[in-house]
């Protein structure tokens, strides 16, 4: 069990069942890694987000909450060292020094979606060694599906629908692993908090 709260992490006392789950597929699910009272709060503030037009070159396009403000408290709650050392201890990834990212919202459209990417593609983002997902709605929708795979593969490694409020996944940013955002067919929008544990 881990669980990030207002002003604790929990994080589990025996890491083998993880490490693993993310030796395989170089990704972990934290289910309800954001309990359910402190999930309220942020709903509240996600209420009175503004969200702008996020067009990602030769990607694909969303909308971020803009300016960010729900997405800065997630970034704040993520921004502990228990969390970066379990996180090393878990992946094997070295010296996660702090996180940081933004709320995603997709629409089922012609154009809300991510095509395969690495999250690696300026010299800004370059010391990027996880990446976090975390639904921060959960509104049905069908498409929408994550997946991870190794660059070249055609069978993806792990692929995730986030449905659950809270639960968030944790996956590898590296050059030989890549990953997309499938669009929505219908429901929705997909909300998520999507960043990354930077070196
Ligand atoms: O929405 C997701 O699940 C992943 C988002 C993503 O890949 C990104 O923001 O680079
Ligand atoms: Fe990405």
């Amino acid at each position: 069990m881990l669980e990030i709260g207002q002003s604790e992490t929990l994080l589990p006392a025996d890491s083998t069942a993880w490490r693993a789950a993310f030796a395989k597929q170089r990704a972990l699910v934290l289910r309800d890694a954001i309990p359910v009272d402190l999930m309220r709060k942020l709903t509240m503030l996600i209420g009175r987000s503004h969200f702008v037009s996020n067009r990602i070159d030769g990607l694909g396009h969303r909308e971020i909450e803009s300016p960010p403000v729900a997405g800065k408290a997630i970034d704040l709650l993520l921004s502990r060292s228990s969390l970066f050392r379990w996180l090393e201890h878990t992946t094997g990834c070295e010296s996660i020094m702090r996180v940081g990212g933004a709320i995603a919202r997709t629409w089922p459209n012609s154009e809300d979606h991510l095509d395969w990417h690495d999250d690696l593609n300026t010299p800004e983002s370059s010391s990027r060694r996880l990446a976090i997902t975390i639904a921060l709605d959960e509104l049905e929708y069908e498409g929408g599906l994550f997946e991870l795979r190794n660059v070249g593969s055609s069978d993806p490694l792990f692929s995730f629908k986030h449905d659950r409020l809270g639960t968030a996944v944790i996956f590898e940013i590296s050059g030989r692993l890549e990953h997309r955002v499938a669009p929505l067919i219908s429901g929705g929008p997909r909300l998520v908090y999507a960043g990354w544990f930077v070196g």
